[in-house]
């Protein structure tokens, strides 16, 4: 039986680092703040900004949402991210995907300042990353997230066999750069991946993450006996419940060490949002932190 990966738990210990942090901000007079923009009433938008609101109170982030109807125009939303680009006070900015289709999600990203673009979307954030120079610029929240649970864990990733299934621009591609970053050979799977070819590189992972948005995507017999397996999915099923992209009775019969859903990558992703807008926060100020994105 594999190991659970207790999401909450780590999450906790890292709201505890940021919240320590937000204290050495405060000694000096300094608030950090992120401003989220929501659009429309996507439910998984809706789990992430309820979540984000609770956990940067009790830290110590000062946490703002702007929730626009449907109809709001790609001139209004730029208008608004021009203004929190120049405001002092906001040092984070966060456009939750997704976006209505008359809005150009690529322009909107575009838009958001390098520096407090929190999500790491930006297109010169993303260069960054896949150039292996991400030090001071952030990257996305959810991969990062996993890079800490990784590190929790004491799973090594250089010299490994790593796997990723999906493509997207939130978890699969930088996702699978930090794992190149890290020293795995990583294989980037995806819906156009033939069967059996995807069937030998998971076969032969020894990390596999699934960030697809399929209920089990994953099966048992899918995965090397031992192999670490990280669930990125949230599926909301007709019965209301969640559940990731893995079959996790089977798979956590085989896997060394498995993150469930809820209650894995979810927590750490808001977490990460969180020590990721104080880091934005502190280098606005030029304060000094001791933890950083150097530990990825
Ligand atoms: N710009 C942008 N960045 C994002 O990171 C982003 C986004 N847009 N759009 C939506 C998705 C979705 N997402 C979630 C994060 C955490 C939970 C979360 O806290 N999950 C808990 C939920 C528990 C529950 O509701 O029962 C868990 O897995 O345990 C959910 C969903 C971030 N996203």
């Amino acid at each position: 039986m594999a190991e659970i990966i207790d999401g909450r738990t780590i999450a906790k210990e890292l709201r505890t680092a940021v919240s320590q942090q937000t204290e050495r901000l405060a000694q000096v007079g300094v608030k950090a703040g992120l401003a989220v923009i929501l659009v429309g009433d996507d439910p998984a938008s809706q789990i992430y900004v309820r979540n984000k609101e609770r956990a940067a109170k009790k830290v110590g982030v000062v946490a703002e949402t702007l929730h626009y109807p449907t109809t709001v125009t790609q001139a209004e939303l730029l208008t608004k991210i021009d203004y929190l680009n120049q405001n002092p006070t906001v040092d984070a900015i966060l456009v939750q995907s997704p976006l209505p289709a008359h809005i150009n999600e690529e322009t909107i990203q575009a838009a958001i300042s390098p520096a407090k673009d929190v999500d790491g979307f930006h297109p010169e954030n993303i260069g960054r990353l896949f150039a292996g120079r991400n030090e001071f610029y952030p990257v996305a929240n959810t991969p990062r997230g996993v890079m800490t649970m990784l590190a929790h864990e004491g799973v090594s990733l250089d010299g490994k066999n790593a796997v990723v299934i999906g493509r997207s621009i939130l978890v699969g591609r930088p996702m699978f750069a930090l794992l190149a970053k890290a020293g795995a050979t990583v294989s980037l799977l995806h819906r156009g991946t033939p069967s059996a070819l995807k069937r030998q590189l998971v076969q032969a992972a020894d990390i596999v993450v699934v960030a697809a948005g399929h209920p089990n995507l994953l099966k048992g017999e899918d995965i090397k006996p031992g192999a670490v397996v990280i669930d990125v999915g949230i599926n909301r099923m007709d019965d209301g419940s969640l559940v990731g992209d893995v079959d996790f009775q089977a798979v956590s019969q085989l896997a060394s060490k498995i993150t469930p859903v809820p209650g894995g990558v979810g927590p750490m992703t808001i977490a990460t949002l969180l020590e990721t807008t104080v880091e934005l926060a502190a280098r606005h100020h030029g304060i000094e932190l001791e933890q950083g994105w150097q530990n990825i």
